[in-house]
């Protein structure tokens, strides 16, 4: 069994750097002190385990506590429901359990769902018999057999404590603008396809007339002027174009997108109503992980604080109940992950009729194999205005060509292909080291490279590794050896990735072992340091793993562990990336990628067009009469107040 950090962070309430490696050290590991397992991530009662190892999901449902702790402090080696003492039932399901609940658990009797008391359950008058499903008994009065499986995953009942409170969200430990932020206006920035022209870049947020609640919530969030994606998408979008954007990672692609959807929705009068059961969102947003919709759903709520837009959140791994009830309160904008959305959509709670913007987030990844089919699943809903009829805005660092010709089905014919800087390419504010690293070498190496940042004050470090057993292994061999680490990746709860995700933002653990579920999007103020401890498989996906370093004209560093023996199918598109970002490459790289075959190169002839993201495949030549070459010549005019 490898244990997890999370298992003595959270069951300890340690929230401290180095010395959570000493509580590790001294913590019951053996089976019933209450740890974690990496393998014990199921549901409510997913192992079926009930003797005295942490169920994850009963923790969640009993102890504000997560991770581990509150199942096995109820008595080692007892097996049996907490009330009855039998075995193959929980307390809440227990049919000797007194009227009234008090169970002990955190959850709502009537729907076992953490986050309210059973007189305030939406679902009360629907209670429903805990075995066969039926209302109108409890479950010890339910005359049918118990086929339940007891492997089975139970119901996710975990609530997020998501605070969008005023101070959360104008919270000051947010990420500031860096030293290299008015560098951004050298960029050059393209527009291609019809009509581009006609688009005439913005100089400040006041230029588009976005109303004043709106325009005082950008000015507290700090913004005192757009960034170069912003310049040029918002105008395209306000204009009701459809838009594909391609800006490096922390360029500011997410105020591109939710500024303009606030404004108009705002302007025109949100369609969905309060307390309908089907509430008719005016946007759609869907990204491909969980963390990155909640950053979103944050940002959004920000911008759109005090105005009447509201913004809702549809992801897994929280409870289902909770979150459809936060959507009937009201939501004029969505933001989710495919599952959840889709669950919304087809059992009626989302209704796509209304919809005037469909937005792909990390638009690549979400139209790449892994997504396209969830995608074509709300671009054909029922009710989804046609592409005609509503505008289609993706956004994201990296656009290969073969993304591009997919995303085409999805846009209008006349969308705009912004693209700022070279498509694809890295931040130059990331520092990039590439060392040569063999697999049996790492471990130490990670070590040596940790002493050397752990010297220098207040850093916080991602390390990117391949597989989720290798994030906990790893996380949890940091923390044995004093770094204080965590970890996210799939196969934890949600619970545990989110409280993994906030002790990294608030540094309580400023080192985040992580696979790719934490390469794209996420904005964590004080990442200093990116590592890639495995290199991932697509040289698009390095550039976003090193991009959550080096954000908003902030500075940073990433240290890539290359294995020739593994990875010398990237050489060639790193070479390229390196270049491109005015970084030193390495003769022994160099060397590898001018001996590696053409043909297996991950990122180099996989990538067509100019630059590794493609450039507009409209348009390779970049010079046809469709294009504002504006940000390319960098005398061009000021833009006008004129949008279109
Ligand atoms: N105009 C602005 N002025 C100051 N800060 C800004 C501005 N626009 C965005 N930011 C900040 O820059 C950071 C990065 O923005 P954002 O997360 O939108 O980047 P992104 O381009 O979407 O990155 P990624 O490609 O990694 O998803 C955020 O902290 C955001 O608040």
């Amino acid at each position: 069994m490898i244990t997890t950090p999370m298992g003595f962070g959270r069951g300890r309430g340690a929230a401290k750097a180095k010395p959570s490696g000493e509580l590790f050290k001294n913590i019951d590991t053996s089976p019933g002190a209450g740890q974690s397992s990496s393998s014990n991530s199921g549901g409510f009662g997913g192992s079926g385990n009930l003797g005295g190892q942490s169920n994850g999901g009963w923790n969640g449902a009993s102890s504000s506590g997560g991770g581990g702790g509150s199942f096995g402090g109820r008595g080692g080696s007892d097996s049996g429901c907490r009330i009855c003492h039998e075995e193959g039932h929980f307390a809440r399901e227990c049919p000797q359990k007194p009227a009234g609940g008090g169970g002990g658990g955190s959850g709502c009797r009537v729907c076992g769902e953490e986050g309210h008391f059973a007189r305030e359950c939406p679902s009360k008058g629907e209670e429903k018999c805990f075995r066969c499903q039926q209302t109108g008994h409890r479950v010890a009065d339910c005359t049918e057999p118990d086929n339940r499986d007891p492997n089975a995953p139970g119901p996710v009942t975990y609530v997020p404590t998501e605070d969008v409170s005023e101070n959360a969200l104008f919270d000051s430990t947010r990420l500031t603008a860096g030293i290299n932020f008015k560098k951004y206006k050298n960029i050059p920035c393209k527009v291609t396809g019809p009509g581009s022209e006609l688009v005439k870049a913005i100089d400040s947020f006041a230029q588009l007339n976005l109303g004043d609640q709106l325009q005082r919530n950008i000015a507290r969030s700090g913004y005192k002027e757009p960034t170069p994606v912003q310049k040029w998408a918002l105008p395209i979008i306000c204009a009701g174009k459809d838009i594909m954007a391609c800006a490096q990672t922390g360029s500011g692609k997410t105020a591109a997108f939710v500024l303009p959807m606030i404004n108009i929705i705002n302007n025109s009068g949100p369609s969905s109503s309060e307390f309908s059961s089907t509430q008719t969102p005016d946007a759609m947003v869907i990204t491909p992980t969980r963390e990155l919709a909640m950053q979103i759903h944050k940002e959004t709520s920000k911008f759109a604080f005090s105005t009447m837009c509201q913004a809702q959140l549809a992801y897994g791994g929280a409870a289902v109940m909770h979150q459809r009830s936060c959507i009937r309160r009201g939501c004029n904008i969505v933001i989710g992950t495919p599952g959840r959305l889709k669950q919304f959509v087809n059992d009626g709670t989302i209704g796509l009729q209304n919809i005037k913007f469909f937005v792909l987030d990390e638009a690549d990844r979400m139209l790449d194999m892994g997504f396209q089919s969830d995608i074509d699943f709300f671009a054909r809903a029922p009710g989804m205005p046609d592409k005609t009829r509503r505008q289609t805005l993706l956004f994201s660092a990296t656009f290969p060509e073969e993304v591009q010709q997919i995303a085409k089905t999805f846009l209008k014919d006349n969308y705009q292909f912004l693209t700022v800087g070279i498509v694809g390419s890295a931040q130059t504010d990331v520092s990039q080291q590439v060392l040569e690293v063999d697999g049996r070498s790492k471990t130490s190496k990670v070590k040596e490279v940790l002493d050397g940042i752990t010297q220098q004050k207040g850093t916080k470090t991602l390390i990117f590794v391949k597989t989720k057993k290798q994030a906990d292994f790893l996380a949890s061999l940091l923390s044995q050896e004093d770094y204080g680490a965590t970890s996210i990746h799939g196969d934890r709860q949600q619970r545990e990735r989110e409280m993994a995700l906030k002790d990294f933002r608030t540094g309580a653990h400023p080192i985040l072992v992580a696979t790719s579920v934490a390469a794209r999007g996420l904005d964590i103020a004080g990442v200093t340091h990116v590592i890639n401890y495995d290199m991932p498989d697509e040289i698009d996906e390095y550039v976003h793993r090193i991009g959550r370093t080096g954000r908003a004209g902030n500075t940073g560093t990433s240290i890539s562990f290359f294995d020739p023996a593994q990875n010398s199918d990237l050489a060639r598109g790193l070479v390229k990336i390196l270049s491109e970002a005015q970084q030193d490459v390495p003769s022994w790289l160099e060397d590898l990628a001018s001996g590696s075959s053409a043909a297996g190169t991950g990122g180099w002839n996989s990538r067509g067009g100019r630059g590794f993201g493609g450039s507009d495949m409209r348009d390779n030549g970049w010079n046809n009469n469709n294009s504002n070459d504006a940000g390319w010549n960098m005398n061009s005019g000021p833009a006008s107040d004129e949008l279109w």
